[in-house]
């Protein structure tokens, strides 16, 4: 384990070592994971197994996108109505809801992909990112079966339900590029939001600037080398009725004025056409159903005209107990 991984504060976000997840110590970090979700609905995984190489080339990769010129990146812009593409401050067609006020990122959904906005240029963005979409895949379940274990129901429950009758998850990334400040008139970050999905697996660079909101509290998070800082999202509060909250979090530029950030997210959630309620397992006399159910495409349609605004996407499925 490497030392930074053990030094972290108690009044941080957990650290959680993932080596022997499949063996002697499956229990001690399934009980670390659940208590993490419970009480930050956010921690950092270390030791988790995804190659080191995978990670630089994910990250030279989406830098180097960001890189060109303004005109190359237009070929794969949002166009109005979609969320999936290039976004950017400065287009006029990105000022949606879910646009609006963020900085510059690249989005894109990876099952089932969308072809038309994988940028051609550099030539190994889309190979990339697609064999490292799929590295994440494996490791959010093997993360969700921990968490189903915790819920009492077989491991595979939660995985099952959100990979739905296709057999395929809802795998979506997003790159944010924050400039240095100094070199923007208004620098922008990406606004308080609870992830929509299921769970986020991030990658940031060296730079700190995601915060949670913890009591109140923006509490920043510093990252660890190598580590993703996972979260829980609408989908598994909802999942779990309640036990797992989402939490509200926000991107902001490095502190240092003369450096870039970039922070490299792969949301996992439910298949699109999934309708996605409280698991029957967790349900009887004594715990009614707390969050009504619709289909995760219903879900992200109200999103999207929303925008990035705190928690009240899962505050609108809330059930009022009598
Ligand atoms: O930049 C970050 O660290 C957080 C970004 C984020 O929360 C998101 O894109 O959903
Ligand atoms: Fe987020």
């Amino acid at each position: 384990m490497d030392s930074e991984c053990k030094s972290q504060l108690h009044e941080r976000v957990p650290v959680i070592d993932f080596e022997g997840f499949d063996g002697p110590n499956r229990e001690k970090i399934r009980r670390e994971i659940a208590e993490a979700c419970e009480s930050w609905g956010f921690f950092q995984l270390c030791n988790h197994g995804l190659h080191q190489d995978l990670m630089r080339r994910v990250k030279d990769v989406s830098k180097e996108f960001f890189y060109l010129p303004e005109e190359e990146k237009m070929k794969v812009k949002v166009k109005p109505g979609v969320i999936q593409g290039w976004s950017h401050p400065s287009l006029a067609a990105s000022a949606s809801k879910l646009t609006a006020n963020s900085t510059e990122y690249y989005h894109n959904l990876f099952k089932p992909l969308r072809e038309d906005v994988v940028p051609l240029n550099p030539p190994t963005f889309g190979i990339t990112w697609i064999e490292y979409a799929e590295q994440i895949q494996a490791l959010a379940e093997n993360v969700l079966a921990l968490i189903s274990e915790s819920l009492n129901v077989p491991s595979d429950t939660l995985t099952k339900r959100m990979r739905g009758p296709t057999d395929s998850p809802y795998l979506a990334n997003k790159v944010n590029y924050y400039p240095p400040r100094k070199d923007t008139v208004d620098p922008l970050g990406v606004p308080s939001h609870s992830d929509p999905t299921a769970i986020t697996f991030l990658l940031a660079d060296d730079e700190a600037g995601l915060e949670v909101k913890k009591d109140d509290k923006w509490m920043p998070i510093n990252p660890i080398e190598n580590a993703f800082i996972v979260n829980v999202g609408d989908q598994l509060e909802i999942l779990s009725n309640g036990r797992f909250p989402s939490v509200d979090h926000r991107g902001l530029p490095s502190k240092n004025p003369e450096h870039e950030r970039l922070s490299l997210a792969i949301f996992y959630s439910a298949n699109m056409k999934c309708v996605v309620g409280p698991l029957e397992e967790l349900l009887d006399e004594s715990h009614p159903p707390l969050y009504s159910a619709c289909t995760f495409e219903e879900y992200m349609a109200k999103f999207a005209a929303r925008g990035l605004d705190g928690k009240t996407g899962i505050a609108s499925r809330q059930i009022k107990q009598e």
